[in-house]
């Protein structure tokens, strides 16, 4: 049975099994909320509406799933995205990494609203430790909208999860028809229903007649680190400061004292800040040695690394991705320079 972790504060659990079909795979879905599982007042509402539908529901909206594979289904939690914390992100991996360890379960999906399904995906490529598909999906149009997205997207996402050519290429997120890299994908726009389109690296296929094809033989992102959380129950905090004109450079020392053991800076164009910031940063880091990561605003990019600055570059993580791989460093002990090179695996130092 599942782990369970004290406090876990989330709903009565929904647990699903749909009939078993001995000739077909079989996919388990963990269910976490967000705009698939929500409804609105009518049928045109597509802003405003509220979470509520369980996986038994979000499963029976497309029979058709039941023609590719049989479904176990877990609601880890019925919220929007932007709540998801360490607590739910902590327990999918938990569960997720049990899961995949049965040798009858061909992958699994994370039903999850796409605010902030990138830093979830993202922490289980950090941490899953399986090369059998994970598959994370989401929705732009609640369940109750003309045209609704859901269904459709997640019939993608079990059949990619159920399907031989999902395996090896780490966690996944699949939206209107493509499939990207865990590793890369970002949200681009917060109401079209193509938010997940390609940034440079993260497309890896698309569906076809709800069949995946993937444009490249299964491969692991360059430079990606992984972590051991099984004995893990808290992540260290790390908090993200926006860079502008103008930044209060008091934002940085305020974030120590309010208990932050790194920070994330997401800067402007490749890491930058102003003279008063980056002096308030710099002080701060001489005073606590507390890492520092400089990310970019821009919504892609590259931040280059510079051997003689105390902020460690984030290279192709954003500031949301960065924040988690610091998390899961400073949670499992990497000093400094290790953090140091675990950021620059993913992209070549000058010599
Ligand atoms: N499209 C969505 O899923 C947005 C939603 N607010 C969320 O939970 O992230």
């Amino acid at each position: 049975s599942p782990i369970e972790f004290p406090g876990f504060p989330l709903i009565a659990r929904q647990d699903i099994q749909t009939p078993i079909n001995a000739s077909l795979p079989n996919v388990t879905i963990f269910a976490t909320g967000g705009t698939i599982a929500s409804q609105g007042s009518s049928n045109t509402q597509t802003v405003g509406y509220s979470v509520g539908l369980g996986v038994q529901q979000l499963v029976d909206a497309v029979p058709e799933i039941l023609n590719i594979s049989n479904i176990k289904g877990y609601q880890i939690s019925n919220v929007d995205s932007g709540s998801v914390n360490e607590t739910i992100s902590l327990k999918l991996a938990h569960m997720i990494n049990e899961e995949l360890a049965k040798d009858d379960v061909a992958g699994v999906v994370i039903t999850h609203g796409t605010d902030t399904l990138e830093e979830t995906a993202f922490f289980l490529e950090s941490t899953v430790n399986s090369t059998k598909p994970v598959v994370c999906v989401g929705a732009m149009r609640p369940a109750t909208a003309l045209s609704a997205d859901g269904p459709l997207n997640l019939l993608q996402a079990v059949t990619l999860a159920a399907s031989p050519a999902g395996i090896g290429r780490g966690t996944m997120i699949t939206l209107n028809d493509r499939i990207g890299s865990a590793f890369y994908t970002t949200k681009n726009n917060a109401n079209s229903l193509d938010t997940f389109f390609s940034t440079e690296a993260g497309q890896l296929g698309f569906f076809i007649n709800q069949v995946p094809y993937f444009y490249y033989a299964p491969s692991e992102p360059v430079g990606r680190v992984t972590f051991d959380i099984s004995q893990v129950q808290d992540l260290a905090q790390v908090d993200i400061l926006y860079s502008h004109q103008d930044m209060n450079p008091e934002l940085f020392n305020a974030s120590a004292l309010l208990g932050a053991q790194g920070l994330v800076f997401a800067g402007v164009g490749a890491g930058g800040a102003s003279r008063k910031a980056s002096q308030a940063m710099e002080a701060l880091y001489n005073a606590t040695h507390i890492p520092i990561v400089a990310s970019h605003r821009s919504s892609d990019g590259f931040v280059p690394s510079d051997p003689k600055d105390f902020t460690i570059a984030s290279g192709f993580y954003n500031p949301q991705k960065a924040r988690i791989l610091l998390q899961l460093a400073l949670t499992v002990g990497y000093s400094e320079e290790e953090i140091r090179a675990a950021f620059a695996k993913s992209y070549p130092i000058p010599a």
